[in-house]
């Protein structure tokens, strides 16, 4: 399954991926074929670029429109026979015609324990409202933000003396083993999003 993963900015779910879908022992039929950024110079480009993987930089600010911006990205991921997507730190919100050109084959991994959290200051809100377990989810794509179908979550612990910085730190390493693990789950046909937007858990024989 041709995989593109799209960046703005470290890209160390990027590397999670790219390490787990070359790793011989695993054997994944995902293949990351593409790596698309907004923002050029960034180091999830160079992370593609060492592993070998084509990349493309597409400036939403080139662009008169969100939805010109989002037509570009769809025409080169088709161009390049994309078949799924991975958002991986990528900033900008997708327009609900590139959303449903590829509803069910498009995910994002969420900083928090969906469906609490939402939004751009994930970890800032956790540390507000004071709770002791935080975590990453791994979602379909929907056009309401952080709403998609929920497919991997995994729970991190919230340490007293947390920062933004550290709790970070903590759910992101969550992160690099929920996100491969989804992708897995959807290349292997363990499950896809149901008509009703719902997970869809496919039979294993
Ligand atoms: N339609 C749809 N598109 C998305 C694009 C990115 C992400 C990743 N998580 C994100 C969640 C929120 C934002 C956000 O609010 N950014 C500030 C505004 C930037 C802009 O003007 O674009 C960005 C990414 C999730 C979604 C999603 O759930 N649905
Ligand atoms: N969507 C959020 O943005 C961050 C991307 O980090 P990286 O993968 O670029 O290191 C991650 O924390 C992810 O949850």
């Amino acid at each position: 399954m041709k995989v593109a993963v799209l960046i703005s900015g470290t890209g160390t779910n990027l590397q999670a991926l790219i390490d787990h879908t070359i790793d011989p022992k695993v054997g994944s039929c995902a293949e990351i074929a593409l790596v698309i950024s907004n923002i050029p110079g960034v180091k999830g480009l160079e992370r593609a670029e060492k592993a070998g993987i084509p990349t493309k930089v597409i400036r939403h600010k080139e662009f008169k429109s969100r939805v010109e911006f989002d037509m570009k990205v769809h025409e080169t991921l088709a161009s390049a026979g994309i078949e799924f997507i991975c958002l991986a730190g990528f900033m900008r919100i997708l327009s609900g015609e590139f959303v449903r050109k590829w509803h069910g084959r498009l995910i994002n991994v969420h900083p928090s324990l969906l469906p609490s959290f939402k939004g751009m200051n994930a970890h800032k809100l956790v540390l507000e409202a004071g709770v002791r377990v935080t975590g990453c989810s791994v979602h379909f794509v929907v056009e309401e933000v952080d709403a998609g179908a929920i497919i991997v979550q995994e729970a991190v612990p919230v340490c007293p003396g947390d920062t933004i910085e550290t709790l970070q730190e903590r759910v992101k390493g969550a992160e690099h083993k929920a996100y491969p693990r989804a992708l897995e789950l959807i290349a292997s046909n363990a499950l896809k999003l149901g008509d009703d937007g719902r997970i869809m858990w496919l039979n294993s024989d």
